[in-house]
């Protein structure tokens, strides 16, 4: 467990329904997922604490939407567990809340403010409650006035936005999103970053977040879990993100820590090309940035 981010004591889930909408604490040891012969993960062991920010990092293909799926209960590992509060993952549950890189997610055939109040409609919320949960997470995205609108008349950041909202209105302990910016254009993306920031401080939930894009990590997580390339991927290093909020990317610290980023998954990024026969020598794009003026490069915590 040289690569486990420490959480404080997990406290036993029997508590949940006073600490509806907080974070939980997540624990993953020794967790492999086989597909059949093929091995995609090997020994991942994390401690994320209650309220966390946990970005995971690694080369395409390396295993980090199936460790999601095995958190999100949609993926049994074959060996570890999976603990949330201490309770073993066993399958979907509605404390785990799953975006998805696609707003495809969300009910064509259904209002903005219908497909919010979904998840309390199917856990019997009444009227009155399931109308109040929807506003709630509708203003708390900033898409109150769109209430009445149905997906497909939504730009893709509004749509994501519903997704994020959606999820949330179930007050789940652990949200969970799979490259959810992934597919909106740079600008969008930008201001759904700063969005993602101000909404989990406000809801409080722990969040485990995949992500290709190193700003993107650096942005939001209090730590990052870079995983090695695949197959039998496992957790190569951690770095915890000791920086102000609302970050800074032209920070000093901030620029140190990408380039380690950088060198580390370019590393990881460059081994798996090289499984794959291909010339990885050329990779200028890949290759390490050298910035003398930086200073000394920031390391994983277990360098530290
Ligand atoms: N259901 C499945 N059956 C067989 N192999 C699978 C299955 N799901 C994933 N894999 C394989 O497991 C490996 C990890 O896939 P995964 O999608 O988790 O990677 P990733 O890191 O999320 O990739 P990307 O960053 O490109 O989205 C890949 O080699 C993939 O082909």
């Amino acid at each position: 467990m040289t690569n486990a981010i420490k959480a404080a004591t997990t406290p036993a889930r029997a508590e949940k329904t006073d600490r509806s909408g907080h974070g939980a604490a997540v624990r993953v040891d020794g967790v492999d997922i086989r597909f059949g012969s093929f091995h995609a993960v090997r020994d991942i062991s994390l401690d994320i604490a209650a309220g966390e920010f946990l970005c995971l990092l690694g080369p395409s293909g390396c295993g980090k939407s199936t460790l999601l799926s095995a958190l999100a209960g949609f993926v049994r590992p074959h060996q570890g567990s999976l603990t949330v509060d201490g309770t073993p993952v066993t399958g979907p549950d509605p404390e785990l809340g799953m975006v998805f890189q696609s707003s495809e997610a969300l009910f064509d055939w259904l209002t903005v403010r219908q497909n919010v109040a979904f998840g309390p409609r199917m856990r019997g919320r009444s009227r009155a409650e399931q109308a109040a949960l929807a506003d709630e997470y509708l203003g708390l995205v900033g898409l109150r006035h769109c209430a009445d609108r149905y997906p497909a008349q939504l730009s893709g950041g509004m749509r994501q936005r519903v997704q994020i909202a959606r999820v949330l209105a179930n007050k789940p302990q652990v949200v969970l999103m799979d490259e959810p910016f992934g597919a909106l254009d740079a600008q969008t993306r930008q201001v759904m970053q700063e969005e993602m920031a101000r909404i989990w401080q406000a809801s409080g939930c722990t969040v485990v977040f995949v992500t290709h894009d190193i700003d993107e990590a650096i942005l939001l997580a209090d730590r990052i879990a870079v995983m090695t390339a695949g197959p039998a991927a496992s957790v190569k290093s951690v770095y915890p993100v000791d920086l102000p909020r609302p970050r800074d990317e032209s920070d000093p610290a901030a620029l140190e820590l990408r380039r380690s980023l950088r060198q580390d998954i370019g590393e990881e990024v460059r081994k798996a090309l090289r499984d794959q026969g291909l010339d990885t020598e050329r990779d200028t794009e890949l290759a390490p940035e050298r910035s003398p003026e930086l200073g000394p490069e920031s390391g994983p915590e277990e360098e530290r």
